[in-house]
Protein backbone atom coordinates (compact mmCIF):
# COMPACT_ATOMS: atom_id res chain seq x y z
CA UNK A 1 0.00 0.00 0.00
CA UNK A 2 1.50 3.08 -1.33
CA UNK A 3 0.15 6.54 0.42
CA UNK A 4 -0.20 9.96 -1.16
CA UNK A 5 -0.87 11.90 2.08
CA UNK A 6 0.47 11.16 5.66
CA UNK A 7 -1.34 12.69 9.17
CA UNK A 8 0.16 12.41 12.56
CA UNK A 9 -3.07 13.52 14.78
CA UNK A 10 -2.16 14.97 18.50
CA UNK A 11 -5.61 13.37 19.85
CA UNK A 12 -8.20 10.65 18.45
CA UNK A 13 -10.97 13.34 18.16
CA UNK A 14 -8.95 15.28 15.46
CA UNK A 15 -7.85 12.49 13.87
CA UNK A 16 -11.52 11.84 13.17
CA UNK A 17 -12.27 15.30 12.02
CA UNK A 18 -8.93 15.15 9.82
CA UNK A 19 -9.78 11.80 8.56
CA UNK A 20 -13.34 13.15 7.43
CA UNK A 21 -12.55 16.23 6.17
CA UNK A 22 -10.26 14.42 3.48
CA UNK A 23 -12.89 11.48 2.66
CA UNK A 24 -15.17 14.10 1.92
CA UNK A 25 -12.57 16.00 -0.34
CA UNK A 26 -11.94 12.91 -2.37
CA UNK A 27 -9.57 10.50 -0.74
CA UNK A 28 -9.66 7.61 0.57
CA UNK A 29 -8.94 7.36 3.94
CA UNK A 30 -8.08 4.84 6.96
CA UNK A 31 -7.44 6.47 10.67
CA UNK A 32 -5.09 4.29 12.71
CA UNK A 33 -4.66 4.04 15.98
CA UNK A 34 -1.04 4.72 16.75
CA UNK A 35 1.13 3.02 14.94
CA UNK A 36 -0.39 -0.34 13.50
CA UNK A 37 1.08 -4.10 14.13
CA UNK A 38 2.19 -5.09 10.71
CA UNK A 39 -0.23 -7.76 11.24
CA UNK A 40 -2.79 -5.45 10.61
CA UNK A 41 -4.73 -5.80 7.03
CA UNK A 42 -5.20 -2.05 5.96
CA UNK A 43 -7.59 -1.32 2.81
CA UNK A 44 -6.34 0.25 0.14
CA UNK A 45 -6.00 4.26 0.84
CA UNK A 46 -4.48 7.34 -0.62
CA UNK A 47 -4.59 8.65 2.60
CA UNK A 48 -3.61 7.49 6.41
CA UNK A 49 -4.10 9.53 9.76
CA UNK A 50 -2.45 8.07 12.42
CA UNK A 51 -4.12 8.90 15.61
CA UNK A 52 -1.22 9.61 18.80
CA UNK A 53 -2.92 10.80 22.60
CA UNK A 54 0.57 13.66 22.49
CA UNK A 55 -1.54 17.34 22.90
CA UNK A 56 -1.42 17.10 26.99
CA UNK A 57 2.22 14.56 27.04
CA UNK A 58 5.57 16.02 27.83
CA UNK A 59 7.34 17.44 24.69
CA UNK A 60 10.31 14.91 24.56
CA UNK A 61 7.00 12.33 24.45
CA UNK A 62 5.04 13.93 21.81
CA UNK A 63 8.44 14.24 19.99
CA UNK A 64 9.53 11.04 20.07
CA UNK A 65 5.88 9.61 19.35
CA UNK A 66 5.56 11.60 16.37
CA UNK A 67 8.78 10.95 15.51
CA UNK A 68 8.18 7.23 15.02
CA UNK A 69 4.93 7.73 13.15
CA UNK A 70 6.85 9.93 10.51
CA UNK A 71 8.95 7.04 10.03
CA UNK A 72 6.43 5.04 9.30
CA UNK A 73 4.34 6.82 7.13
CA UNK A 74 7.36 7.78 5.10
CA UNK A 75 8.05 4.20 4.62
CA UNK A 76 4.88 3.83 3.54
CA UNK A 77 5.05 6.63 0.53
CA UNK A 78 3.99 9.38 1.95
CA UNK A 79 5.53 12.36 0.29
CA UNK A 80 3.72 15.09 2.44
CA UNK A 81 3.22 14.93 6.63
CA UNK A 82 0.68 17.15 7.74
CA UNK A 83 0.65 17.44 11.41
CA UNK A 84 -3.24 17.61 12.83
CA UNK A 85 -3.11 19.94 15.57
CA UNK A 86 -6.71 21.34 17.37
CA UNK A 87 -8.44 24.28 15.27
CA UNK A 88 -8.35 25.82 18.49
CA UNK A 89 -4.54 25.58 18.79
CA UNK A 90 -4.69 23.54 21.94
CA UNK A 91 -1.28 23.37 23.82
CA UNK A 92 0.89 25.35 26.72
CA UNK A 93 3.90 27.49 26.81
CA UNK A 94 5.98 24.10 26.87
CA UNK A 95 4.38 22.49 23.89
CA UNK A 96 3.54 20.73 21.98
CA UNK A 97 3.23 22.35 18.71
CA UNK A 98 5.93 23.99 18.47
CA UNK A 99 8.51 21.33 19.25
CA UNK A 100 6.83 18.35 17.28
CA UNK A 101 6.76 21.09 13.92
CA UNK A 102 10.47 20.91 14.24
CA UNK A 103 11.21 17.81 14.96
CA UNK A 104 9.50 16.81 12.38
CA UNK A 105 10.46 19.52 9.53
CA UNK A 106 14.51 18.53 10.95
CA UNK A 107 13.51 14.87 10.09
CA UNK A 108 12.44 15.73 6.34
CA UNK A 109 15.41 17.89 6.10
CA UNK A 110 14.87 21.01 7.63
CA UNK A 111 12.70 22.94 5.55
CA UNK A 112 10.14 25.70 6.07
CA UNK A 113 6.63 24.47 8.02
CA UNK A 114 3.43 25.97 6.91
CA UNK A 115 1.27 26.42 10.21
CA UNK A 116 -2.51 27.00 10.61
CA UNK A 117 -5.44 26.05 12.50
CA UNK A 118 -7.94 27.72 10.36
CA UNK A 119 -10.92 25.97 9.26
CA UNK A 120 -14.03 28.00 8.00
CA UNK A 121 -16.27 24.90 8.42
CA UNK A 122 -16.82 25.36 12.38
CA UNK A 123 -15.96 29.09 12.69
CA UNK A 124 -11.79 28.87 13.22
CA UNK A 125 -10.47 31.81 11.07
CA UNK A 126 -6.88 33.17 11.64
CA UNK A 127 -6.72 36.90 10.90
CA UNK A 128 -3.09 38.58 11.15
CA UNK A 129 -2.05 35.82 12.81
CA UNK A 130 -4.78 36.14 15.39
CA UNK A 131 -7.20 33.09 15.95
CA UNK A 132 -11.08 33.73 16.15
CA UNK A 133 -13.27 31.29 17.11
CA UNK A 134 -16.59 31.65 15.82
CA UNK A 135 -16.97 35.69 16.71
CA UNK A 136 -14.56 35.69 19.45
CA UNK A 137 -10.84 36.15 19.50
CA UNK A 138 -9.46 32.45 21.21
CA UNK A 139 -8.30 33.99 24.75
CA UNK A 140 -12.40 35.22 24.95
CA UNK A 141 -13.89 31.96 23.21
CA UNK A 142 -14.55 29.42 26.08
CA UNK A 143 -11.31 27.88 25.67
CA UNK A 144 -9.98 30.18 28.37
CA UNK A 145 -11.43 27.99 30.21
CA UNK A 146 -10.36 24.86 28.73
CA UNK A 147 -9.63 22.19 31.71
CA UNK A 148 -5.81 21.04 30.74
CA UNK A 149 -4.88 23.91 28.02
CA UNK A 150 -6.70 27.22 28.99
CA UNK A 151 -5.86 29.42 26.22
CA UNK A 152 -5.01 33.16 26.56
CA UNK A 153 -3.13 34.54 23.79
CA UNK A 154 -4.76 34.90 20.00
CA UNK A 155 -1.87 35.86 18.81
CA UNK A 156 -0.78 32.74 17.40
CA UNK A 157 2.93 33.87 15.98
CA UNK A 158 3.46 35.10 19.86
CA UNK A 159 2.01 31.55 21.22
CA UNK A 160 4.58 29.46 18.61
CA UNK A 161 7.39 31.70 19.42
CA UNK A 162 7.22 30.61 23.40
CA UNK A 163 7.70 27.11 22.00
CA UNK A 164 9.83 27.34 19.38
CA UNK A 165 13.62 27.18 19.35
CA UNK A 166 13.40 29.26 15.51
CA UNK A 167 11.97 32.70 14.70
CA UNK A 168 8.15 32.17 13.67
CA UNK A 169 6.68 34.35 10.78
CA UNK A 170 3.67 35.58 9.70
CA UNK A 171 2.16 35.29 6.26
CA UNK A 172 -0.97 37.60 5.98
CA UNK A 173 -4.27 37.33 4.23
CA UNK A 174 -3.45 40.22 1.64
CA UNK A 175 -0.19 37.71 0.16
CA UNK A 176 -2.58 34.22 0.61
CA UNK A 177 -5.01 36.51 -1.47
CA UNK A 178 -2.89 37.16 -4.11
CA UNK A 179 -1.96 33.33 -4.79
CA UNK A 180 -0.03 30.49 -4.68
CA UNK A 181 3.18 32.23 -6.05
CA UNK A 182 3.27 34.83 -3.80
CA UNK A 183 3.00 33.08 -0.87
CA UNK A 184 6.15 30.99 -2.07
CA UNK A 185 7.94 33.86 -2.88
CA UNK A 186 6.93 34.94 0.95
CA UNK A 187 8.22 31.69 1.93
CA UNK A 188 11.35 32.04 0.06
CA UNK A 189 11.91 35.58 2.17
CA UNK A 190 11.35 33.74 5.27
CA UNK A 191 13.32 30.51 4.48
CA UNK A 192 16.85 33.04 3.85
CA UNK A 193 15.98 34.85 7.13
CA UNK A 194 16.45 31.84 8.85
CA UNK A 195 12.42 30.76 9.81
CA UNK A 196 11.26 27.65 10.44
CA UNK A 197 7.46 28.37 10.84
CA UNK A 198 5.21 30.21 9.59
CA UNK A 199 1.43 31.00 10.75
CA UNK A 200 -0.67 31.27 7.83
CA UNK A 201 -3.62 33.74 7.69
CA UNK A 202 -6.91 31.95 5.98
CA UNK A 203 -10.16 33.06 6.75
CA UNK A 204 -12.11 31.54 3.64
CA UNK A 205 -11.88 27.86 1.96
CA UNK A 206 -9.65 29.47 -1.41
CA UNK A 207 -7.00 30.94 1.08
CA UNK A 208 -6.67 26.81 2.29
CA UNK A 209 -7.04 25.76 -1.33
CA UNK A 210 -3.45 28.27 -1.73
CA UNK A 211 -2.31 27.40 1.28
CA UNK A 212 -2.81 23.34 0.00
CA UNK A 213 -0.89 23.95 -2.84
CA UNK A 214 2.22 25.25 -1.76
CA UNK A 215 2.11 23.02 1.47
CA UNK A 216 1.78 20.03 -0.91
CA UNK A 217 4.99 21.01 -2.35
CA UNK A 218 7.02 20.65 0.62
CA UNK A 219 7.31 17.79 3.08
CA UNK A 220 5.71 18.94 6.29
CA UNK A 221 2.98 21.48 7.47
CA UNK A 222 0.76 22.01 10.70
CA UNK A 223 -2.72 22.64 10.85
CA UNK A 224 -6.63 21.68 11.36
CA UNK A 225 -8.79 20.36 8.77
CA UNK A 226 -8.73 23.50 6.98
CA UNK A 227 -5.28 22.48 5.53
CA UNK A 228 -6.15 19.03 5.43
CA UNK A 229 -9.07 20.39 2.68
CA UNK A 230 -6.39 21.97 1.06
CA UNK A 231 -4.07 19.67 0.55
CA UNK A 232 -6.75 16.95 -0.57
CA UNK A 233 -7.92 19.38 -3.07
CA UNK A 234 -4.11 20.00 -4.20
CA UNK A 235 -3.63 16.47 -4.74
CA UNK A 236 -7.14 15.25 -6.21
CA UNK A 237 -6.66 18.77 -8.75
CA UNK A 238 -3.02 17.12 -9.67
CA UNK A 239 -4.61 13.70 -11.14
CA UNK A 240 -2.63 11.96 -8.66
CA UNK A 241 -5.90 10.11 -6.86
CA UNK A 242 -6.66 7.52 -9.15
CA UNK A 243 -9.14 5.31 -7.04
CA UNK A 244 -12.27 8.08 -8.36
CA UNK A 245 -12.53 9.14 -4.79
CA UNK A 246 -13.91 7.85 -1.37
CA UNK A 247 -17.10 6.53 -0.42
CA UNK A 248 -18.45 6.19 2.64
CA UNK A 249 -21.16 3.83 2.65
CA UNK A 250 -19.73 0.48 3.76
CA UNK A 251 -18.30 1.69 7.20
CA UNK A 252 -22.37 2.19 8.02
CA UNK A 253 -23.18 -1.34 7.65
CA UNK A 254 -25.09 -2.45 10.67
CA UNK A 255 -23.59 -4.02 13.96
CA UNK A 256 -26.19 -4.28 16.07
CA UNK A 257 -26.12 -4.65 19.87
CA UNK A 258 -27.00 -1.76 22.56
CA UNK A 259 -25.67 1.81 22.24
CA UNK A 260 -24.01 4.54 24.78
CA UNK A 261 -22.53 7.42 25.43
CA UNK A 262 -19.40 8.80 27.58
CA UNK A 263 -18.90 12.42 27.83
CA UNK A 264 -15.26 13.86 29.45
CA UNK A 265 -15.49 17.00 27.70
CA UNK A 266 -15.89 20.42 29.88
CA UNK A 267 -16.80 22.52 26.69
CA UNK A 268 -19.59 24.74 26.65
CA UNK A 269 -20.98 22.81 23.44
CA UNK A 270 -21.10 19.71 25.25
CA UNK A 271 -22.54 20.82 28.71
CA UNK A 272 -25.10 22.17 26.36
CA UNK A 273 -25.48 18.69 24.89
CA UNK A 274 -25.76 17.01 27.74
CA UNK A 275 -28.32 18.91 28.81
CA UNK A 276 -30.63 18.34 25.98
CA UNK A 277 -30.15 14.80 25.91
CA UNK A 278 -31.27 14.80 29.64
CA UNK A 279 -34.60 15.44 27.64
CA UNK A 280 -34.77 12.03 25.59
CA UNK A 281 -32.56 9.78 27.76
CA UNK A 282 -31.17 8.63 31.21
CA UNK A 283 -28.24 10.60 31.93
CA UNK A 284 -25.96 9.85 34.94
CA UNK A 285 -23.77 12.87 35.89
CA UNK A 286 -20.59 11.04 37.94
CA UNK A 287 -19.37 12.95 41.15
CA UNK A 288 -15.56 13.94 40.19
CA UNK A 289 -14.63 14.03 43.65
CA UNK A 290 -15.97 10.71 44.41
CA UNK A 291 -14.36 9.46 41.08
CA UNK A 292 -10.74 10.21 42.67
CA UNK A 293 -11.56 9.12 45.82
CA UNK A 294 -11.85 5.24 45.18
CA UNK A 295 -13.33 2.28 42.36
CA UNK A 296 -17.00 2.67 44.32
CA UNK A 297 -18.06 5.68 41.90
CA UNK A 298 -16.93 3.61 39.05
CA UNK A 299 -18.62 0.73 40.07
CA UNK A 300 -21.71 2.48 40.70
CA UNK A 301 -22.04 4.06 37.07
CA UNK A 302 -21.37 0.48 35.73
CA UNK A 303 -24.42 -1.20 37.58
CA UNK A 304 -26.87 1.86 36.97
CA UNK A 305 -26.36 1.95 33.21
CA UNK A 306 -25.97 -1.94 33.55
CA UNK A 307 -29.69 -1.50 34.88
CA UNK A 308 -30.78 0.65 32.13
CA UNK A 309 -29.20 0.08 29.15
CA UNK A 310 -31.31 -2.77 27.37
CA UNK A 311 -34.22 -0.31 27.10
CA UNK A 312 -32.27 2.12 24.78
CA UNK A 313 -29.06 4.18 25.22
CA UNK A 314 -27.58 5.37 28.31
CA UNK A 315 -25.66 8.98 28.98
CA UNK A 316 -22.79 8.59 31.88
CA UNK A 317 -20.93 12.38 32.35
CA UNK A 318 -17.63 13.38 33.64
CA UNK A 319 -18.60 16.78 32.52
CA UNK A 320 -18.70 19.96 34.83
CA UNK A 321 -18.60 23.65 34.81
CA UNK A 322 -15.22 25.64 34.82
CA UNK A 323 -16.00 26.47 38.19
CA UNK A 324 -16.55 22.96 39.45
CA UNK A 325 -13.34 21.64 37.40
CA UNK A 326 -11.34 24.81 38.95
CA UNK A 327 -12.09 23.60 42.34
CA UNK A 328 -10.92 20.30 42.06
CA UNK A 329 -8.20 20.72 40.11
CA UNK A 330 -7.20 22.96 43.32
CA UNK A 331 -6.84 20.02 45.12
CA UNK A 332 -5.68 17.45 42.85
CA UNK A 333 -3.75 18.92 40.23
CA UNK A 334 -4.73 19.86 36.49
CA UNK A 335 -3.30 16.91 34.95
CA UNK A 336 -3.84 14.31 38.27
CA UNK A 337 -7.26 15.06 38.08
CA UNK A 338 -7.58 14.95 34.34
CA UNK A 339 -5.89 11.65 34.02
CA UNK A 340 -7.79 10.67 37.08
CA UNK A 341 -11.18 11.14 35.37
CA UNK A 342 -10.17 9.89 31.72
CA UNK A 343 -8.91 6.56 33.49
CA UNK A 344 -12.74 6.15 35.23
CA UNK A 345 -14.38 6.90 31.68
CA UNK A 346 -12.38 4.96 29.86
CA UNK A 347 -13.34 1.79 32.71
CA UNK A 348 -16.89 2.46 32.22
CA UNK A 349 -16.45 2.26 28.80
CA UNK A 350 -14.84 -1.06 28.13
CA UNK A 351 -17.21 -2.39 30.67
CA UNK A 352 -20.38 -1.45 28.77
CA UNK A 353 -18.69 -2.72 25.86
CA UNK A 354 -18.45 -5.91 27.50
CA UNK A 355 -22.04 -5.92 28.81
CA UNK A 356 -22.81 -5.46 24.77
CA UNK A 357 -22.50 -1.99 23.43
CA UNK A 358 -21.51 -1.84 19.92
CA UNK A 359 -22.68 1.62 19.21
CA UNK A 360 -20.57 4.01 21.13
CA UNK A 361 -19.75 7.91 21.21
CA UNK A 362 -17.26 9.68 23.24
CA UNK A 363 -17.17 13.40 24.18
CA UNK A 364 -13.61 15.27 24.35
CA UNK A 365 -10.51 14.13 22.66
CA UNK A 366 -8.52 12.82 25.87
CA UNK A 367 -11.53 11.09 27.32
CA UNK A 368 -11.72 9.34 23.39
CA UNK A 369 -8.38 8.85 23.28
CA UNK A 370 -8.20 6.85 26.79
CA UNK A 371 -11.52 4.77 26.10
CA UNK A 372 -10.38 3.77 22.55
CA UNK A 373 -6.29 2.34 24.06
CA UNK A 374 -8.69 0.77 26.53
CA UNK A 375 -10.63 -1.07 24.14
CA UNK A 376 -7.50 -1.63 21.88
CA UNK A 377 -9.44 -0.69 18.68
CA UNK A 378 -6.79 -1.20 16.04
CA UNK A 379 -8.44 1.75 13.37
CA UNK A 380 -11.20 2.93 12.08
CA UNK A 381 -12.82 3.11 8.59
CA UNK A 382 -14.91 6.68 7.60
CA UNK A 383 -18.34 6.93 7.57
CA UNK A 384 -20.59 9.72 6.66
CA UNK A 385 -20.71 13.27 8.70
CA UNK A 386 -22.85 13.50 11.59
CA UNK A 387 -21.96 17.54 12.24
CA UNK A 388 -18.90 18.96 10.89
CA UNK A 389 -15.52 17.12 12.25
CA UNK A 390 -17.21 14.14 13.52
CA UNK A 391 -17.82 11.22 11.14
CA UNK A 392 -19.03 7.66 11.89
CA UNK A 393 -16.41 5.51 12.33
CA UNK A 394 -16.72 1.96 11.92
CA UNK A 395 -13.64 -0.48 13.44
CA UNK A 396 -10.85 -2.40 11.54
CA UNK A 397 -10.04 -5.58 12.92
CA UNK A 398 -11.31 -4.90 16.54
CA UNK A 399 -11.38 -7.79 19.28
CA UNK A 400 -14.63 -7.34 20.11
CA UNK A 401 -16.05 -7.83 16.48
CA UNK A 402 -17.45 -4.81 14.46
CA UNK A 403 -18.55 -1.31 16.17
CA UNK A 404 -19.50 2.06 14.99
CA UNK A 405 -18.40 4.97 17.08
CA UNK A 406 -18.44 8.61 16.77
CA UNK A 407 -15.90 10.63 18.59
CA UNK A 408 -16.63 13.79 18.94
CA UNK A 409 -14.21 16.58 19.53
CA UNK A 410 -15.27 18.96 22.53
CA UNK A 411 -16.87 21.98 21.19
CA UNK A 412 -18.54 20.48 18.14
CA UNK A 413 -22.07 19.20 17.05
CA UNK A 414 -25.56 20.83 17.55
CA UNK A 415 -27.17 20.72 20.62
CA UNK A 416 -29.05 17.37 19.12
CA UNK A 417 -25.81 15.45 18.64
CA UNK A 418 -26.00 12.95 20.72
CA UNK A 419 -29.62 11.66 19.21
CA UNK A 420 -28.19 12.58 15.74
CA UNK A 421 -25.26 10.72 16.23
CA UNK A 422 -27.65 7.83 17.44
CA UNK A 423 -29.75 7.63 14.26
CA UNK A 424 -26.98 7.37 12.31
CA UNK A 425 -25.64 3.77 13.41
CA UNK A 426 -27.92 1.12 13.70
N1 LIG B 1 -15.51 17.23 36.35
C1 LIG B 1 -14.27 17.34 35.91
N2 LIG B 1 -13.33 18.01 36.60
C2 LIG B 1 -12.05 18.11 36.15
N3 LIG B 1 -11.63 17.59 34.97
C3 LIG B 1 -12.54 16.90 34.25
C4 LIG B 1 -13.90 16.74 34.68
N4 LIG B 1 -14.55 16.02 33.76
C5 LIG B 1 -13.66 15.72 32.80
N5 LIG B 1 -12.46 16.25 33.10
C6 LIG B 1 -11.21 16.17 32.31
O1 LIG B 1 -11.21 17.26 31.39
C7 LIG B 1 -10.48 16.88 30.23
C8 LIG B 1 -11.36 17.16 29.03
O2 LIG B 1 -10.59 17.01 27.88
P1 LIG B 1 -11.13 16.32 26.58
O3 LIG B 1 -10.03 16.43 25.58
O4 LIG B 1 -11.67 14.97 26.84
O5 LIG B 1 -12.36 17.24 26.16
P2 LIG B 1 -12.34 18.55 25.25
O6 LIG B 1 -11.07 19.27 25.49
O7 LIG B 1 -13.61 19.24 25.46
O8 LIG B 1 -12.33 17.91 23.81
P3 LIG B 1 -11.39 18.23 22.58
O9 LIG B 1 -9.97 18.05 23.02
O10 LIG B 1 -11.82 17.20 21.61
O11 LIG B 1 -11.71 19.62 22.17
C9 LIG B 1 -10.16 15.39 30.37
O12 LIG B 1 -8.84 15.24 30.83
C10 LIG B 1 -11.17 14.94 31.44
O13 LIG B 1 -10.74 13.81 32.16
O1 LIG C 1 -9.50 20.67 15.21
C1 LIG C 1 -10.36 20.50 16.07
O2 LIG C 1 -10.95 21.43 16.65
C2 LIG C 1 -10.66 19.10 16.49
O3 LIG C 1 -10.43 18.20 15.46
C3 LIG C 1 -9.82 18.74 17.63
O4 LIG C 1 -8.65 18.45 17.45
C4 LIG C 1 -10.39 18.78 18.98
O5 LIG C 1 -9.72 17.92 19.86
Amino acid sequence: MAILLGSIADDYTGASDLANTLTKNGLRTVQTVGIPDPSLALPDVDAVVVSLKIRSVPASDAVAAAASAERWLRQRGAGHVLYKICSTFDSTDAGNIGPVTEALSDAAGGGIVLVTPAFPETGRTVYLGHLFVGGQPLNESPLKDHPLNPMHDANLVRVLTRQSRNAVGLIDLTTIAAGPGAVKMRLDAFRTAGVTAVIADAIFERDLETLGEVALETPVSTGASGLGLGLARALVRSGRISSGGATTADAIRPVGGLSAIVAGSCSKATLHQLDIAERSMPVLRLEPERLLAGPDEIAAAISWAGDRISAGPVVVAASASPETVSRLQSIYGREASGHAIETATSIITAELVERGVRRLVVAGGETSGAAVDRLAIPAFLIGPEIAPGVPVLRTVGNAQGDMLLALKSGNFGGEDFFTAALAMMH
